[in-house]
């Protein structure tokens, strides 16, 4: 069973997604977003260490290979870390539309069993935008970039301030963060989105 859910269908006044001029060409390795996190930081020693890399369009793709250390059931994937994983590709995809923007909902499908030493092949892109909504989709397959569909997701992403962190996140680590110049410069750079 599959079918995203009418909170997910883009509304009629909804536009089709635009590559920004600035955006990293296709084929470049996108980096993480903050060191720390949980989906794509390199200093998270329990992370996915996922690395998106930009695709034609405003289109992304990535593998992310399934550990011992992420396992549900015996020799198979947790479906929360399949999600994680699903949610970092499509979250990857703000590079290219140089938008930054949260997670407002995730609706997964998860088609196949993934056991452990698998390479998931993620795909994702922007279907619509629609003013702070960013509708997109991505696929995980198994096997091969062309192999059979292992789980998919369907997103809405909503667009926030920098502020959207400082006000939220613990003091601790925003701090952290604020000390790093390139960090904040290149969120605030992306505030500004012409
Ligand atoms: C120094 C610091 C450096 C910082 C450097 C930054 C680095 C960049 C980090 C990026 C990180 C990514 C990492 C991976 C992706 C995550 O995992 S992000 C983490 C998980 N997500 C969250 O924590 C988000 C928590 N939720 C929220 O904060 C708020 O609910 C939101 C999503 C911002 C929306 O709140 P809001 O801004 O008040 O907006 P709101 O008016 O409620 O909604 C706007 C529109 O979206 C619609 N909407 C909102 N939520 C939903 C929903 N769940 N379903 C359907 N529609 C919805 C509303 O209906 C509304 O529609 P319209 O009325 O405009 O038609």
């Amino acid at each position: 069973m599959s079918g995203t859910s009418a909170a997910l269908q883009p509304p009629a006044d909804a536009a089709p997604p635009v590559r920004h001029p600035d955006a990293p060409a296709p084929g470049e390795l996108l980096g993480a977003h903050y060191g720390e996190c949980f989906g794509c930081g390199g200093a998270q020693p329990h992370g996915l260490h996922l690395a998106a890399r930009a695709g034609e369009g405003v289109s992304v793709t990535a593998e992310f290979t399934v550990r011992p250390a992420h396992q549900g059931a015996p020799g198979l994937a947790h479906g929360g870390v399949l999600a994680t994983a699903l949610d970092e590709t499509l979250g990857s995809l703000n590079w290219l539309l140089r938008t930054i923007a949260v997670t407002g909902r995730l609706e997964t499908d998860f088609a196949r069993p993934v056991p452990v030493g698998t390479v998931l092949y993620l795909e994702a892109r922007v279907t619509a935008v629609a003013g702070r909504k960013i509708y997109s989709t991505a696929t995980g397959r198994i096997g091969g970039p062309e192999g059979p569909v292992a789980v998919r997701a369907d997103a809405l992403f909503v667009e926030v301030k920098v502020d959207h962190f400082i006000d939220n996140g613990r003091p601790e680590e925003i701090r952290a963060a604020m000390n790093d110049p390139d960090q904040v410069r290149r969120a605030r750079a992306f505030e500004v989105n012409p």
